[in-house]
């Protein structure tokens, strides 16, 4: 391994000699500082730059610059970046939530994308500093992009993506997790067992809810929801109950054909229901799963009059974004109903919780986990990365963000589209036929 000049802070490079174990092209850098040289920014941002942000670099002759500002799982979207003739640069700063002008300094002077994450604050100062530096992409690494001033991107002509489908399933197996865990008590009876509690089998001991038979309520039938409704159903021959915008034919085709199946079986059939208002579905559901995207209609849907309608039993589960349920609320219901539960994996003020949610014995939490399996989590980066490529690269957008298959497939060269990006329409980017 060879240094260099490292009397200078802002030129700490590190060149390693040998090829990476797994990316194909061989040639990483890794640096302390970004080049940030002729950047127009107030000057607030410029005494924050000082510290240096380090970097690792892959093909540092790529024509194109594509900064990512989180290491992603998997090696594919690197691969397909580097064989695009892009250069990539990696984001290895320690610290897990990049602030707006940690950001600004990775974009640096020149800079065609950014694939970036849901923690960040993509608004008004990171466009106008992505644009400055010649960028035309950015992609979150996430299918919500409530954290991404969709506006802004536009004034600047920046095209956004996200990543849908790929982690519809995954998701959908955290909140059916969430919804056990919660019904069958099984964090405070792990607990017990640690503790060392157990002394042996007794009739009432960590006694919870039978889900057969029961209606799991949705809010937010998309894919998400839709696809949790059908493990429920399916799995635990669940009555369904949802409330979308939408209709969601194809779910309701689906447990029609269940029912008809589990009675030509001479079973109990299920049955589904579209509620004509939100209430309707706390009033009548034994347990709800949240899953609406995140916007001003769903801030705090969940508050304290909506949990009064609920049943004292119930169980509320949370995988969509944490401000869709007042958490303060959801802590004062959680103390006066012992027998509610909730199954939480996102949070009001992540990653903090709000006072007495930790104590409490009838909420089971996770850290924003639900999209998190490997299949999903390198499909996502892969997806992310291709949505910057294709801007970039000046491919059409997909047809379909609904039916983003091709783009995973390991063993073909993806469909020559970005895979999704939301704002298409607002800067009139021409649609793939394919
Ligand atoms: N916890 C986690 O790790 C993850 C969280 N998410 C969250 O889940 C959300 C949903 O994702 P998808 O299902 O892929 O999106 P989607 O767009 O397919 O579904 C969202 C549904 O919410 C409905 N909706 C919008 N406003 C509503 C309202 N006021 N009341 C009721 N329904 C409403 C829409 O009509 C749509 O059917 C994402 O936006 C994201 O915030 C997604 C993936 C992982
Ligand atoms: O994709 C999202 O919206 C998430 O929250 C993380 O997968």
């Amino acid at each position: 391994m060879a240094q260099h000049d490292t009397t200078t802070k802002h030129r700490l490079w590190l060149y390693l000699e040998k090829p990476h174990p797994i990316i194909k092209h061989p040639t990483i850098l890794s640096c302390t500082s970004p080049k940030i040289a002729n950047q127009k920014c107030p000057k607030s941002t410029l005494a924050s730059m000082a510290k240096p942000v380090s970097i690792e670099v892959y093909n540092p002759n790529g024509k194109y610059r594509v900064v990512s500002t989180k290491s992603m799982p998997g090696t594919r979207w690197i691969n397909l970046l580097i064989e695009q003739d892009c250069r990539v640069e990696i984001c290895t700063q320690k610290k897990t939530i990049l602030s707006v002008e940690d950001i600004i300094a990775l974009i640096g002077d020149k800079c065609d994308g950014v694939i970036g994450q849901l923690t960040e604050d993509w608004g008004e100062t990171l466009f106008a500093a992505l644009s400055r530096a010649g960028g035309k992409a950015f992609s979150n690494m996430a299918v919500g992009y409530n954290n991404v001033d969709v506006n802004a991107a536009n004034k600047y002509g920046v095209a956004v993506g996200n990543t849908p489908g790929v982690l519809t399933e995954t998701t959908a197996e955290l909140a059916a997790s969430l919804s056990l865990a919660a019904a069958r008590r099984i964090v405070e009876a792990d607990q017990f067992m640690r503790a060392g509690l157990y002394d042996g089998w007794l009739p009432h001991l960590f006694v919870g809810n039978l889900l057969k038979g029961q209606t799991v309520g949705v809010i937010g039938a998309g894919r998400i929801g839709s696809a949790y409704a059908r493990m429920m159903v399916e799995g635990f021959k669940m009555n369904l109950i949802y409330y979308d915008l939408y209709q969601s034919t194809r779910l309701e085709k689906f447990v029609t054909a269940y029912g008809e199946f589990l009675k030509a079986n001479g079973e109990q059939p299920v049955t589904w229901k579209r509620a004509a208002s939100m209430d309707e579905v706390l009033q009548e559901a034994d347990v709800i799963s949240l899953h609406p995207i995140m916007d001003k209609t769903t801030y705090h849907l969940i508050n304290k009059n909506s949990l009064a309608t609920m049943k004292k039993e119930a169980i509320l589960v949370n995988c969509s974004r944490g401000p869709v349920v007042d958490e303060v609320a959801l802590v004062e219901h959680l103390k006066q109903n012992p027998m509610f539960r909730v199954g939480l994996d996102v949070f009001e003020d992540e990653p903090y919780m709000k006072p007495g949610l930790a104590d409490m014995k009838n909420a089971v939490v996770v850290p924003h986990i639900a999209s998190a399996s490997k299949w999903t989590r390198e499909g996502m980066a892969t997806l992310a990365a291709l949505n910057v490529l294709g801007k970039i690269k000046g491919y059409p957008v997909w047809g379909n963000p609904n039916r983003v298959e091709p783009f995973l497939n390991e063993n073909a060269s993806p469909p020559a589209a970005s895979p999704s990006i939301v704002n298409a329409k607002a800067l009139g980017l021409p649609v793939s036929k394919l």
